[in-house]
């Protein structure tokens, strides 16, 4: 990665600081350019001895020698933090990433105090082992250095889709942020069943996973087919598939799927507006 020595401070040390930052030094990124602050120490620890970041309870010390700040605590907090860093230190030249759902610029911006180059950027948490996907929206304040250097950034830990509008930071929310917790549900409920069946829970985690994995790679290793293709090459007329995708489909599940994500996007909207 060029670029790779600039020092980027993660604020907030919870699931997706540990998911971007392990994906990050596993990737070759230099540990000794990442610091990490949070409130509370056991966070820190675990992330300090597994990956050799640095470490600290206080935000400002943290963002004092970054040239990039991600931005990664709940959404309710994001503007309180921002404050807290623009009272009491020189935020200028740096480039900031928000991963806060539910949060939009200009509030971010008025929190920090001037028209700050901000980053909205919606990872998953699949980023932690390299495949995950990132929504990247930059402010017109943003230079293209610090655009390529964000790229890049998330490019180690996954793929990246720049979006036209900070609007679409909401889709790409429901479309892929929330979405690995979507398939761990469906999991779930298959390895539920597995052993109602009688399968041992170990078991029926092996035989599921394997399955899912299965399924996503033969998705990936055929893109030249649709996924309907795939879907219909396992349904043998009459047989169990389409018993089973007709009791999916009588349930609604193309419905709901619909649902379900367009609930996530409105709920987006709603957060921005109590954020705003
Ligand atoms: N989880 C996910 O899959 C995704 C999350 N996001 C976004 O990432 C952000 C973080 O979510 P997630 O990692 O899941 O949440 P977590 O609760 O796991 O992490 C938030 C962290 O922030 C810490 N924190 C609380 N207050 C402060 C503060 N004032 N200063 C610094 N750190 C603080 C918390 O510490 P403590 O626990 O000690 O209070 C906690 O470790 C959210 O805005 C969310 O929208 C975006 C995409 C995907
Ligand atoms: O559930 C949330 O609000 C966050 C944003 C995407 C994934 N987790």
């Amino acid at each position: 990665m060029t670029n790779e020595h600039q020092t980027v401070a993660f604020i907030g040390a919870g699931n997706m600081s540990g998911a971007i930052i392990a994906g990050l030094v596993s990737n070759g990124y230099p540990a000794s350019n990442i610091i990490a602050a949070n409130p509370s120490m056991p966070k820190l620890e675990t992330l300090q001895n597994n990956l050799g970041i640095n470490i600290t309870t206080d935000n400002i010390q943290a963002c004092q020698h970054a040239d990039v700040v991600v931005l990664a605590v709940k959404p309710h907090l994001i503007q309180q933090v921002c404050q807290q860093l623009a009272d009491s230190t020189d935020l200028s030249g740096k480039c900031f990433i928000s991963v806060a759902a539910g949060v939009n610029i200009i509030p971010m911006q008025a929190a920090l105090g001037f028209a700050a180059p901000v980053i909205r950027c919606m990872p998953n948490t699949p980023s932690q082992i390299g495949l995950g996907v990132s929504g990247m929206y930059a402010s017109g304040e943003v230079s293209e250095n610090q655009r390529q250097f964000a790229d890049q950034l998330m490019q180690s830990v996954g793929i990246v889709q720049w979006l036209d509008s900070e609007a679409q930071i909401d889709d790409l929310i429901a479309v892929a942020g929330s979405a690995p917790a979507y398939f761990f549900a469906f999991m779930e409920a298959m390895q539920n069943k597995a052993m109602a069946l009688g399968f041992s829970k170990a078991d029926s985690r092996k035989l599921v996973q394997q399955t899912a994995l299965g399924a996503a790679h033969m998705v990936v290793e055929n893109d030249d087919l649709d996924i309907s293709t795939l879907r219909e090459n396992v349904t043998s007329k009459g047989g169990t598939t389409q018993q089973a995708l007709t009791t999916f489909a009588q349930g609604g599940l193309a419905e709901l799927v619909d649902k379900a994500m367009q609930s996530a996007i409105d709920r987006a909207v709603e957060m921005a507006k109590d954020n705003s």
